[in-house]
């Protein structure tokens, strides 16, 4: 086993699967803000992928170890922009972290890659602009050091590219649990009341994954019993259920939309597996549709994305569930275009709707593709369109009109799931794409030219 500094154990170190990407700069994977992935398209895609842990489990799971002064340890960590950020916070809030990558525990070496967090002692209860702007998922420790501390202060993670993004359900079932919350110089203060929290009934109006993280990981240390009502079903939080209640909370009604917690006095340590990136996992599943080619998902689970399987195989692709994943063969297939709107879970992804935007573009027919979640969240469109794509947009609906071939072309990417999509498109179009602002793909996507590389992609990441 080996100990390394965070920062360079989570993103610099080899591969534990030893994967290299050809012709690669060292430092693959760090993201420079420059850096640009290139692609020549057109190669059909044949072979395997190994998903890692998920991004947005891990994002909740980690602010769960401020419940406690235990230690909580997560294996199956993906090695990712955003899971650094979230060290860095909570590291400033006192929270002592130690990595290991010690290669064993599963085949590709994934489940090797642990982390320990420990908050014996809490030393700040602020999470500052600078690094919450970078990351909204900072917003988690609200739940978790008001529940423990009583007190916290969190910068107010305000828009991004995808949309405005408001907290305000988080902080209105916070309330519900006896905090006082007030918004001063552009930060949530809140305080929990002096006997703690207490428990209380949440009602969500609209299904947040947030909001209910927040407000589960409070509810666990709360007095009395918390009923939270509309809760998200992701399987994010089903995740995070399963480690709270390893470290000792009284969770009912897990999976389901309402959740009962009996609050506990104190937690204790617990040792979490997180599970398999979903959106990785779908991510991969569009790779090989969109090349008519076939791909293996290992480490994964199909039962994740029903909803994503069901549109690929309408559209025309071959889904075969495997002993630990699931395979998509669209060799020799003409794809259909396949109307998708998206829903909470178990509805079709918000965080697959670029992806399945790019897959549409080379499709037979037509498709609309309606978002329901986030207002903004079409901003890959007129990247798309530089590609050749035929794209249409109607107020939360685009009209696809698929295209026998899209054609290299440099794009720049505004968010991780449209960065994403850019890549997807430019393996399928003809000649050379470059996606530009690549830091945006580094904070979901670990090693994405490997993975791709090694099923046949010619793709490379050009740096400075
Ligand atoms: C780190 C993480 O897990 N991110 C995911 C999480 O984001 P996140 O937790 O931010 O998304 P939410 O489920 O909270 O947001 C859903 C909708 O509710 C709105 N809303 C949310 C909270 C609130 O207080 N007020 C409010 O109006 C949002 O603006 C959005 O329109 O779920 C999204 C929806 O599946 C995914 O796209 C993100 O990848
Ligand atoms: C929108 C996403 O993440 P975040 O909520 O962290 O912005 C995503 O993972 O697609």
């Amino acid at each position: 086993m080996s100990h390394s500094p965070v920062s360079e154990a989570l993103l610099i170190e080899a591969d534990a699967d030893g994967a290299t990407v050809p012709g690669a700069p060292a430092g693959k994977g760090k993201g420079g803000v420059m850096d640009r992935i290139r692609i020549q398209g057109g190669r059909r895609l044949d072979g395997t992928v190994t998903i890692g842990g998920a991004k947005n489990a891990a994002l909740a799971l980690m602010p769960a170890c401020l419940l406690t002064d235990a230690p909580l340890t997560l294996t199956n960590v993906p090695r990712l922009m955003d899971i650094e950020s979230m060290v860095t916070l909570l590291g400033q809030h006192g929270v002592a972290v130690d990595a290991a990558f010690d290669g064993t525990g599963g085949a590709g070496g994934c489940a090797g890659r642990r982390l320990v967090l420990r908050a014996r002692t809490i030393e700040s209860a602020t999470a500052p602009y600078d690094i919450v702007r970078k990351m909204r998922a900072s917003v988690l420790v609200l739940g978790p050091l008001l529940a423990r501390h009583g007190h916290a202060r969190v910068s107010l993670p305000g828009g991004c590219a995808i949309g405005t993004r408001p907290v305000d359900l988080h902080l209105k079932a916070l309330e519900a649990l006896g905090a006082e919350i007030t918004l001063e110089g552009g930060y949530i203060e809140a305080r929990a009341p002096a006997g703690g929290l207490h428990g209380g009934t949440i009602v969500f109006p609209g299904v947040t994954v947030g909001g209910t993280e927040n407000a589960l990981m409070a509810a666990t240390l709360a007095r009395g019993e918390t009923v939270i009502e509309n809760a998200a079903r992701e399987p994010e939080i089903a995740d995070l259920a399963a480690c709270l209640i390893a470290m000792g909370a009284r969770i009912d009604g897990v999976g389901t939309n309402t959740l009962r917690v009996q609050g506990v006095a104190a937690l204790g340590p617990a040792t979490h597996a997180i599970l398999p990136d979903r959106i990785e996992t779908g991510t991969y599943a569009v790779a090989a549709a969109i090349t008519r080619g076939r791909i293996r998902l290992r480490h994964t689970r199909a039962d994740m994305l029903q909803a994503v399987i069901e549109h690929l195989e309408e559209a025309g692709a071959t889904v075969a569930t495997t002993a630990d994943g699931f395979e998509v063969d669209a060799r020799d297939r003409v794809l259909r275009g396949v109307d998708v709107m998206t829903k909470p879970f178990p509805g079709f992804p918000t965080d697959m709707q670029a992806q399945w935007m790019a897959l549409m573009a080379t499709a037979d027919g037509a498709a609309m593709i309606t978002e329901s979640i986030f207002e903004n969240r079409f901003m890959h469109v007129p990247e798309l369109a530089r590609m050749g794509a035929d794209i249409n947009i109607h107020g939360a609906s685009a009209i696809v009109r698929g295209r026998r071939h899209l054609s290299g072309a440099q794009v720049m990417a505004t968010d991780l799931r449209a960065s994403v999509c850019l890549v997807l498109a430019g393996l399928a179009a003809q000649g050379e794409t470059l996606v530009n602002r690549v830091y945006h793909l580094d904070r979901g996507y670990e090693t994405v030219e490997a993975k791709l590389a090694a099923c046949g992609a010619t793709i490379d990441r050009v740096t400075g």
